[in-house]
């Protein structure tokens, strides 16, 4: 049992459930901006890639009930649920950790924003790069990452350093307090229990889909319907 588990009384949600979720979300808000009020189950599930019966499992798990039979479910009051069930009602105030290609990249690119998350600083240790404009602020030495952290109360952090610097900044990260890092380096970090840490890993999934089309499969025809968690 986490911390939070033993604090809330609540079990943290399977992984393949809360990956359909961010779907089921993107595709309410799209239905929300087309104006509509409903949604059926066979639309919402499919969007994820599932059908409706995965997707009543999905929100039976988030508790309460949303959708009405014959007509849908609402899809104001859905996106609202699953919003603040992801935690997209807090503020995430996040660093990036990197001032190259990717770091530069991932704070101009303005899906980021929105959902509670807001850029507030960008850091690396290269002079020739710090006091840099980026996606409207200043590249800020890395070695004042503790105080910024402190003064800015950044609570989330992306890595975008080289392999060979991402245990290391990791280290740094967690010493100052953060608890919650996006790591775009292929490296598998070591951190406290305590900390929630993702990988986003470009080759893996390249590989991954390089098996699919070496297959001749789509990726629908290896997953059961109703996978077990
Ligand atoms: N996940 C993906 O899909 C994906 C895609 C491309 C790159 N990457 C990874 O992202 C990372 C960055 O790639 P890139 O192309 O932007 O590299 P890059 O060399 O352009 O940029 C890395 C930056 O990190 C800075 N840096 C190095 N050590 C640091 C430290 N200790 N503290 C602060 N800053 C430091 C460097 O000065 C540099 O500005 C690499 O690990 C790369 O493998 C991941």
């Amino acid at each position: 049992m986490t911390d939070r588990e033993a604090q809330h009384g609540e079990r943290a949600l399977p992984e393949a459930t809360l990956e359909r979720l961010t779907v089921y979300l993107r595709a309410l808000e799209a239905a929300q901006q087309a104006g509509e009020r409903t949604v059926s189950s066979e639309t919402l599930a499919s969007a994820a890639g599932a059908n409706p019966a995965i997707l009543r499992k999905d929100l039976s798990l988030l508790g309460g009930s949303f959708g009405r039979r014959g007509v849908g479910y609402d899809v104001a009051g859905l996106a609202d649920h699953i919003g603040a069930t992801l935690g997209l009602k807090e503020r995430w105030r996040v660093a990036i950790v990197g001032a190259g290609n990717l770091g530069r990249a991932l704070a101009g690119f303005s899906g980021f924003r929105g959902h509670g998350f807001e850029l507030i600083a960008i850091l690396d240790r290269s002079p020739a790069v710090i006091g840099r404009p980026v996606a409207g602020l200043r590249v800020r030495p890395a070695e004042d990452l503790e105080s910024i952290v402190a003064a800015e109360a950044v609570n989330m952090a992306v890595l975008a350093v080289p392999n060979a610097a991402a245990q290391s900044v990791c280290n740094e990260l967690v010493a100052a307090g953060i608890r919650n890092i996006l790591n775009f380096a292929p490296v598998v970090l070591q951190a406290p229990a305590d900390v929630n840490i993702r990988q986003v890993d470009m080759s893996r999934e390249l590989q991954i889909l390089a098996y699919y089309a070496h297959q001749g499969v789509g990726h629908q025809d290896a997953v059961p319907p109703l996978a077990p968690e």
